[in-house]
């Protein structure tokens, strides 16, 4: 459905994108990973044929996005990283405009969305919060029920509540089989969704992988508080991995086997538990480590 091949794009100064390279098939969603400035969305800008490849090209469904222009954006949602509104318009005179951009819509399925995230389009755009406008134009992303939908950092703005409705809309859509791309710095938002993930680091792709056999070498960390040192003290010697602790606080790394934890902890007064997720570059790094020693 997506196909990027060998993309690449060099700004003045070095910096950009080299020999990008990834598909997407049809009802995948696909996540595209990386600390800020890695490239993602310059990637995303070619693959919405906004900017013109150096090398390579991307298709979707056959079209290039370069090349074909205008002749794809009907089958197309797409949430940029930082939405440019034009001066004076509310919600529904923005969501009109796209509409009509659009050769029209289900209204009844844009009032749908509206109604779950919330929020009301009347309000003039300026006065709008960052979460607000967000939700905005991931109702014109979303509204015209496309084949494939392209999200830049969808979920930044959101609070937790917004990013659950955001997620299940992804996976409704799923369902009905449209395909996704969405770019992210946080393996958690891209975890409970895709099912697979390019990793980009200094405009390269340094891997793609299944989600879930990322999330199997995922270590977690819990931080134990022991009700009395005597308990604190039987668990330390249990065998379990630990990274560190202090008073009766005890801080174990456990990767993929949390049934050993659980059944330890539980012989013991535990006061409570925190657990600490492990952020990109440490699961990239473990999952490396990993490959290097298989
Ligand atoms: N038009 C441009 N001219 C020069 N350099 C650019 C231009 N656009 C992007 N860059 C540089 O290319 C690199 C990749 O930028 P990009 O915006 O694609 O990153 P990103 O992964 O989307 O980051 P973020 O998570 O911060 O949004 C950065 O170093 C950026 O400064």
């Amino acid at each position: 459905m997506l196909t990027v091949s060998h993309v690449t794009k060099v700004f003045p100064g070095g910096k950009g994108i080299f020999d990008v390279s990834f598909t997407v098939g049809k009802g995948e969603v696909f996540g595209f990973l990386g600390p800020n400035g890695a490239g993602k969305s310059t990637t995303i800008r070619h693959i919405m044929g906004f900017m013109k490849p150096e090398k390579g090209y991307v298709q979707i469904k056959g079209y290039d996005t370069w090349k074909d222009q205008g002749k794809f954006q009907k089958l197309v949602g797409y949430l940029p990283g930082e939405i440019a509104f034009m001066e004076g318009m509310t919600g529904k005179s923005f969501l009109d405009f796209m509409s009509s951009l659009r050769g029209g819509v289900n209204q009844q399925r844009r009032a749908e969305l509206i109604k779950r995230l919330q929020f009301d389009d009347r309000t003039p755009i300026r006065k709008m919060s960052k979460g607000m406008k967000q939700k905005v134009g991931i109702v014109a992303a979303f509204m015209h029920e496309p084949e494939v939908i392209i999200l830049d950092e969808p979920t930044s703005g959101l609070d937790p509540l917004m990013q659950k409705v955001f997620i299940e809309l992804v996976l409704e859509e799923k369902a009905k089989g449209t395909t996704f791309l969405m770019s992210s710095h946080s393996f958690p938002e891209i975890e409970r969704t895709c099912d697979r993930a390019a990793i980009i680091k200094d405009g390269k792709i340094i891997a793609v992988n299944n989600v879930h056999e990322l999330q199997a070498v995922q270590r977690k960390l819990f931080e134990v508080t022991f009700e009395n040192i005597a308990d604190r003290d039987a668990f330390l010697s249990s065998g379990l991995k630990i990274d560190s602790y202090q008073d009766k606080q005890v801080r174990v790394s456990v990767q993929g086997d949390y049934n050993r934890f659980t059944q330890e902890t539980a012989k013991y007064k535990i006061r409570s538990i925190d657990v600490f997720t492990q952020n990109l570059e440490d699961i990239f790094m473990d999952y490396y480590d990993r490959e290097g020693r298989d």
